[in-house]
């Protein structure tokens, strides 16, 4: 781009002098004659550079300098002087003039101060608009940022730092120590040692208590400024919110779920972690708790957790196969080992090999499979049925029981050998009554199951039915509330489940039997009418009215096979 240029003086000679050689120079020049010839020109265009005479006929070029300083205007102000030593041309230089030059002017140093002023002008705008981005930046981040000098003084603070922080732009000037009186005073001690030490600093996640305002988790960043001699001349802090990061982590932290187990609770946690630590191992472990808490679904999970996963995992349940064969069916046998076994067979722990066999319902071995089982634990080895040739096996044994093994021992029925063989490690499922805490996700899941397999979209269960569910105390674990729920789905046509859709099991179970007042089995179904009546069917009021919990009511309207048509006949 063409620089321009205005030159303003009153001798004609001398403005010919500078167009000629300016113009030959290759920059676009302006003439002005007199102070106010010059201020029409410099409302009408822009310029990059301004010559102006220190004596014109009707002012003064500093008159012109201050007119354009007041303006605002982005050009350079030279000054054209007679006389270099008069006061005037170190006047105009302290009021903001970028240089003078004298008369007679010689076309070098016109054009070298040209050129130096707008090599000036450029490097000032590049360093205006560096400014005006790093304000920009300084505003609109959502950390708080305080610079500090090295007295301790405010010396800028952004919009962040007043939301975070509650300081003002009135503080800018205050010493930091009075700012930070309100709050733990964790910034300041880290502020006051970036003044000490002129060292960075940085501390993650402290607790942030304002006066008046919800504590926070913060990060503090902190930075010495340097000045041109690289000496500390103050701080600048940065502190991030991360209260809500901090939230979100722990939370994440908090498995919903592991593997095809569902639960958030508490002793759902310790049962992941449990797993993850001996997932890696080969240690027998013993899985323990009341039935339908999840048992086979932890072997699962020990099993595809760990780096056997790629190889089988073998279900036995000891219950379940007939006594005569579980120990064929386990271990294998051989061609004729008895009347009926045609072909040689591998058995499971043959299957498993380089996996994990599961025993479920371990207390359940016959003593003859037990001393077998002994052996392989100890030995890695047994026999086939009808051989007598050992078989090698690498498999890792998990068992479970919803027994207790230790009466089982002293009642003489289990090994103590293999019962301390087992229970090398114990994982203990709690009820569910005990983790009451994952009924919500436990509906969710089995919500989301449940609407595929059935091809429904039933969006929830009444809050009634969440707060009967969360009372009852399921004595068959997840699996009784998985059937619950699966009846529900089936029989619901809406798209929320109630208790019309819950089993009878559920609503007759003893807990809503105990709880249902014995007043209300003297009621008779005139009685629960009435009550409706006066409360237009509003089952909760009509509870209250006759003194009894919900789930009774909704347990006696169906057993009576109440409704507002019946009530209406
Ligand atoms: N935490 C859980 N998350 C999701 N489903 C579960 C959970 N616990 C149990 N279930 C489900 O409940 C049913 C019973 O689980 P599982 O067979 O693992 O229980 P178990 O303790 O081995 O019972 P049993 O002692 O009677 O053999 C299964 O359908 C299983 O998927």
């Amino acid at each position: 781009m063409i620089a321009k240029i205005l030159v303003i003086d009153d001798e004609e000679s001398i403005r010919f002098t500078f167009e000629r050689f300016l113009g030959a120079a290759g920059y676009a020049v302006t003439t002005a004659l007199n102070h106010a010839d010059a201020l029409a020109r410099l409302t009408e265009g822009e310029y990059d550079v301004v010559f102006a005479d220190i004596i014109l006929e009707d002012g003064t070029g500093i008159d012109v300098l201050r007119e354009i300083k007041a303006l605002g205007l982005n050009c350079q102000v030279i000054m054209i002087t007679g006389d270099p030593g008069f006061e005037t041309a170190a006047e105009s230089i302290r009021l903001g003039a970028f240089d003078y030059i004298s008369k007679p002017v010689n076309q070098e140093s016109l054009l070298h101060v040209t050129r130096t002023a707008l090599k000036f002008k450029l490097v000032s705008e590049e360093k205006e608009r560096y400014r005006a981005n790093l304000e920009a930046i300084f505003r609109s981040v959502r950390d708080a940022i305080v610079t500090v000098d090295k007295e301790g003084v405010v010396v800028e603070l952004n919009d962040a730092a007043s939301y975070m922080c509650g300081f003002t732009r009135d503080d800018i000037g205050k010493r930091f120590d009075a700012l930070f009186g309100n709050c733990s005073g964790r910034c300041r001690e880290i502020i006051e040692q970036g003044i000490r030490t002129g060292e960075p600093r940085i501390v993650d996640r402290i607790e942030c208590r304002p006066a008046n305002r919800p504590a926070r988790v913060i990060s503090v960043r902190m930075y010495p400024l340097l000045d041109q001699q690289n000496m500390a001349s103050g701080v600048v802090m940065s502190l991030r919110d991360d209260t809500q990061m901090a939230a979100l982590e722990s939370e994440l932290k908090e498995h919903r779920k592991f593997h095809r187990i569902v639960g958030v609770s508490e002793p759902m946690q310790k049962v992941y972690s449990l797993i993850k630590a001996l997932a890696g191992v080969q240690t027998t472990v013993l899985i323990t708790g009341e039935s339908g808490t999840g048992k086979e679904l932890v072997a699962e999970a020990l099993h595809l957790a760990g780096d056997r996963s790629h190889k089988p995992l073998v279900k036995v349940n000891c219950s379940a196969v007939p006594e005569e064969l579980l120990e064929s069916e386990l271990f294998g046998h051989v061609k004729g080992a008895f009347t009926g076994a045609i072909r040689d067979y591998p058995g499971r722990l043959h299957r498993a090999d380089g996996g994990t066999i599961f025993f479920d319902e371990i207390g359940d071995l016959s003593p003859k499979v037990q001393l077998k089982l002994l052996r392989v634990l100890e030995g890695k080895e047994f026999e086939q049925v009808g051989s007598s040739a050992p078989t090698k096996v690498d498999v890792r044994l998990i068992a479970a029981t919803h027994r207790n093994l230790a009466e089982r021992v002293s009642r003489g029925d289990l090994r103590e050998d293999l019962y301390y063989r087992l229970k090398v490690v114990e994982i203990r499922l709690p009820p569910l009554r005990e983790r009451r805490k994952d009924i919500p996700l436990l509906v969710e899941h089995f919500r989301n199951k449940f609407n595929a397999l059935f091809k429904k979209n039933i969006e929830a269960v009444s809050s009634d039915v969440l707060s009967a569910f969360l009372e009852y105390h399921w004595p068959g674990n997840v699996r009784e509330f998985e059937h619950t729920l699966e009846h529900a789905f089936v029989i619901c046509s809406q798209n929320i489940v109630t208790f019309d859709h819950l089993p009878s099991d559920f609503m007759n179970a003893p807990k809503f039997e105990k709880q249902s007042s014995t007043r209300l089995r003297e009621l008779d179904s005139q009685a629960i009418l009435e009550a409706l009546d006066k409360t237009a069917w509003n089952k909760a009021k009509a509870a209250r009215l006759l003194g009894v919990d919900r789930v009774t009511l909704y347990r006696k309207i169906k057993k009576y096979n109440l409704t507002p048509v019946s009530f209406s006949l």
